[in-house]
């Protein structure tokens, strides 16, 4: 799964150990859903959310909702039982939290098989600095953003504008792009304020996020929202896409729309904005 055909706008955590909200998931307009047995369960519960986590998954009902779990770091007690217990449930890919380098991605990677998508926690300091090589693992697929644990690593504080992770955050889309695979950004934890969450949305969408991780299903619809293409995006793209054709036939190189110049770099960005409006359309066709 990449983000040409399948969008990765809303991505939900859920804790493995609630039983109520793995149900719930499966009629949520999530694009993806974070099975956690992480942060999200306390020490206590991973055994047995581990458990119900594998039945729910084998279930299924989760319809074309990329299913990702993430697993306890395997330099816990927890880490490779739960890879044992989850690497056969259907599970599109398997998340690996705390990596610092790829080495971490290579001790996974014997353990779930060459043919298991892995995606990989961006929160260490160290992983920022190695995400370039991460990122080119044969097997990652996806980056996802740690912001929390960011911000207790850096000892940054919390800032509205998010100041002090903008290296972490511009660092994680560049691996991802130069990788050519899935980014998406970090939670919003004041999960009941809808105009901070479209703030950060937007800024994490401009930054070049394919999406944002959530952790509350009232934060779905302004996701999606944020992180979809406007109408009046789709109908530029489709000019600018119209001019430069009709440019190239007429033997001019460059078009222009609406004032500005269309070169073929921008046509290819024009059809990135229409296979996205593809994707997403596709999503809601269920
Ligand atoms: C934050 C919560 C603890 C809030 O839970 P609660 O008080 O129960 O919320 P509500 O009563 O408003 O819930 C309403 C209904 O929605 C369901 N629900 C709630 N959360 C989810 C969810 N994430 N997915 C699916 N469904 C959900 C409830 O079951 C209610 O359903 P119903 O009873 O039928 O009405 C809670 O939202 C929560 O636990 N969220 C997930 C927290 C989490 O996953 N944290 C870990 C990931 S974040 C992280 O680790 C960051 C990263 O690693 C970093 O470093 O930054
Ligand atoms: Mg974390």
């Amino acid at each position: 799964m990449d983000s040409s055909t399948h969008p990765f706008r809303s991505v939900l955590y859920i804790p493995g150990s609630k039983e109520r909200a793995l149900d719930k998931a499966r009629n949520l307009p999530a694009d993806a859903i974070i099975f956690d047995l992480e942060d999200a369960v306390a020490p206590e519960s991973k055994a047995s959310a581990r458990q119900t986590l594998a039945d729910a998954l084998k279930t299924g009902g989760y319809g074309k909702r990329a299913k990702i779990v993430r697993i306890n770091a395997l330099t816990t007690e927890w880490g490779w039982e739960d890879v044992r217990a989850l690497k056969d449930v259907g599970a599109d890919a398997i998340l690996l939290p705390k990596v610092n380098s790829v080495s971490d991605v290579d001790v996974l990677a014997d353990l779930v098989g060459s043919d298991m998508p892995i995606w990989t926690m961006m929160e260490t300091p160290v992983s920022v600095f190695n995400a370039r090589e991460i990122a080119a693992h044969r097997q990652v697929e996806g980056l996802v953003t740690g912001t929390n644990d960011l911000t207790k690593d850096l000892a940054a504080r919390y800032r509205a504008d998010r100041l002090p992770l903008m290296l972490a955050l511009q660092s994680i889309v560049m691996a991802a792009r130069a990788a050519r695979i899935v980014a998406v950004d970090g939670v919003y934890n004041r999960f009941r304020d809808g105009d901070g969450l479209k703030a950060e949305c937007e800024q994490g969408r401009d930054l070049g996020f394919d999406g944002k991780t959530l952790i509350h299903p009232a934060q779905i619809e302004i996701t999606n929202t944020a992180f979809a293409p406007t109408n009046s995006e789709i109908e530029v793209a489709e000019r600018q896409i119209a001019a430069y054709e009709e440019s190239q036939a007429s033997g001019q190189g460059i078009a222009v729309v609406d004032g500005q110049i269309v070169e073929n770099l921008h046509v290819v960005a024009a059809k990135r904005v229409l296979a996205k409006a593809h994707a997403v359309a596709e999503m809601a066709a269920e």
